[in-house]
């Protein structure tokens, strides 16, 4: 009897351009908030040679993405088990090759993820600051490109940058925008409004605001303990408003299919195991 009809996996890239505006914090908690909410979630921290997943998670990865390079391994030999359920891919610290990888080793990593037993509902992809070839490539072999952004002027200019970059040369049409340490839901929609006047006006984009994290004491105090906020103090504002986002994602329309001849997480795969 034939089942209910297969969903794909949904990768999205967390991206922002800048350093220090949350990209990291976010991924972390969005992605265990996804998997808290009964989803299958896998986070690629691909800030390759300056990993920093594993660290605000307390892993100790053995292996990172240079032995999968290498042969040395499979992508499923690097999963790391963190809380409630969140399976991590380590990016690797310290490592110079690791902050050079060439195109062929980025789309070899991208594809890997087609091997994968036990591919997940979500994949979350943390990008590098900046915006290098490498954030580039794996911002737009996903599905959705979520941009964090906070309430410094560079941090507007950096994600205006990163839009222009990826809608010009990828042809990433859509982005998603969360305001990160932030006051309110007024100051969040004010980011909003300033980075889809500007984008508007100039590139034929859509910004989706799809939701907001306060500035919260207890995020930071989570970090020096090495936990995510939402495992650790689930009523506390940020932990809140990280499983409003984790709600918002859930109710995104599905994936349209990965175009013919691009570079695409789960490409090659077009349905996993679950209905979407
Ligand atoms: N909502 C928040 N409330 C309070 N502090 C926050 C919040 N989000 C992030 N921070 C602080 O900002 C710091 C930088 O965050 P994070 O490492 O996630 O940024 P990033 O964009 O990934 O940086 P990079 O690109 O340099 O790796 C955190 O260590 C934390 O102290």
């Amino acid at each position: 009897m034939p089942g209910k009809p297969r969903r794909r996996c949904r990768a999205i890239a967390v991206a922002g351009g800048k350093g220090g505006v949350g990209k990291s914090t976010v991924s972390v908690n969005l992605g265990m908030s996804l998997s808290m909410a009964g989803h299958d979630v896998m986070l690629l921290d691909a800030d390759m040679g300056l990993a920093n997943v594993d660290v605000l998670l307390g892993l100790t990865p053995s292996r990172h993405i240079g032995h999968l390079l290498d042969g040395e391994c499979g992508l499923e030999d690097l999963i790391l088990e963190a809380p409630r359920g969140l399976r991590v891919i380590p990016a690797g610290s310290g490592a110079r090759r690791l902050a050079q990888l060439d195109n062929g080793e980025h789309a070899a990593v991208i594809r890997a993820f087609d091997e994968l037993p036990h591919p997940p509902q979500y994949l979350l992809v943390d990008t590098a600051a900046g915006l290098s070839d490498s954030v580039a490539m794996f911002a737009a072999a996903t599905d959705d490109v979520m941009l964090v952004v906070c309430d410094e002027p560079a941090s507007l200019t950096d994600a205006y940058a990163m839009i222009k970059v990826l809608s010009r040369d990828f042809g990433v049409r859509r982005f998603r925008m969360v305001a990160n340490m932030v006051r309110n839901e007024g100051e969040a929609r004010q980011l909003h409004q300033k980075l889809s006047r500007v984008s508007d006006r100039f590139l034929d984009v859509v910004i989706d605001f799809t939701g907001w994290v306060p500035h919260d004491e207890r995020l930071r105090q989570a970090i020096r303990r090495q936990c995510a906020v939402v495992d650790l103090w689930p009523s506390s504002r940020s932990a809140m408003a990280f499983k409003q986002l984790a709600g918002a994602v859930d109710t995104w329309a599905e994936p349209e299919r990965a175009g013919h001849g691009r570079i695409a997480f789960f490409g090659g795969q077009p349905v996993s195991s679950t209905g979407w």
